[in-house]
């Protein structure tokens, strides 16, 4: 297979009818993919469309050069694996075993193997969860996806349940994986550690696409900046509040203008996205943003 492993192209998401993830369109190209976004942006509904865990009410969301609908579950499970919260590995299971399970028959001897790339001793392979440290099982989380040998990754904030120390370290562990990866969270840290390109999600829209390392730099959407400034820096200032603080997006318009501080009546018209020196934006005030 050539090109990216996975695409979404104008893909529209919901539950019971009710959309969520508003016409985006991306694709998992090299490098890491980040979605960035605030709590109920819609990165998990977007993770679970391009896991074949949610048909989209319109678009597609293609594997190759097939649509999800199409595919051969075997290969593409085999592919594409996500990488959940350690919370969600069986409590009464011994982690060997939850790895074991994961691994073809044939093969299930090479789980000390797989614990020791994850940077753990195979010996821990006989503790249950609970014998383990949050970093610990989170690197048993990884062994397991890895254990089918998958293309990419799909991580749900992967280190968001680990102190800062523990985050560091396996941050460096998924970041010396060869595996590409979409992550999906809401600490721009993350992101910049793990992914040339980012995405961010404002109440189910791409508002803001490109290299993460510009966005972050001088971010174009007044959002991706409020995000951005919101970061609380160790002895800093506390971050300034801009604008309103309304968490419901506007219905029509922009959906972000009622809380952008950058706000004028042409917000009125939502903006379509548009290319911006190798970036996409969806903001009328771009330029000024960049400016400012
Ligand atoms: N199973 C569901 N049924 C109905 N609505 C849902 C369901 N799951 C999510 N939603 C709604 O879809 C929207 C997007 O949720 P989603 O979980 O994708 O956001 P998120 O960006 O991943 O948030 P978080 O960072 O809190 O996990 C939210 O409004 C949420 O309430």
């Amino acid at each position: 297979m050539t090109g990216p492993v996975l695409r979404a192209e104008r893909v529209t998401l919901g539950y019971a009818r009710r959309p969520v993830v508003h016409d985006v369109s991306l694709e998992i190209t090299e490098g890491g993919v980040g979605l960035i976004g605030e709590s109920g942006s819609g990165k998990t509904t977007l993770a679970r469309a391009f896991l074949g865990l949610l048909t989209p009410m319109s678009g597609n969301i293609w594997y190759g050069d097939q649509t999800l609908k199409k595919v051969d579950l075997r290969a593409f499970r085999k592919d594409v694996q996500p990488v959940f919260q350690a919370e969600a590995l069986d409590p009464r299971m011994r982690v060997g075993r939850s790895i074991a399970e994961a691994l073809p028959r044939a093969e299930r001897a090479r789980v000390g193997e797989l614990l020791e790339q994850v940077g753990l001793a195979p010996e821990l392979a006989d503790r249950r969860p609970h014998q383990l440290s949050g970093g610990q099982r989170q690197r048993v989380v990884i062994a397991r996806a890895l254990a089918v040998g998958p293309r990419l990754l799909i991580l749900d904030e992967p280190t968001s349940a680990l102190d800062v120390t523990v985050q560091a370290r396996v941050l460096d562990l998924l970041a010396s994986l060869d595996t590409e990866r979409l992550l999906i969270t809401h600490n721009l840290a993350v992101v910049e550690r793990l992914c040339r390109t980012s995405h961010v999600l404002f109440a189910g829209r791409v508002v803001e696409s490109g290299p993460t390392a510009e966005l972050l730099k001088s971010p174009a959407h007044p959002y991706t900046r409020a995000l951005r400034d919101a970061v609380p820096k160790l002895g800093g200032e506390p971050p300034q509040a801009r604008g309103r603080t309304e968490a419901v997006p506007a219905a029509t318009g922009c959906p972000f203008r009622l809380r952008c501080p950058m706000a004028v009546e042409k917000c009125e018209q939502a903006p379509e996205p548009r290319d911006l020196g190798g970036r996409q934006v969806a903001c009328h005030r771009a330029e000024d943003v960049l400016a400012a």
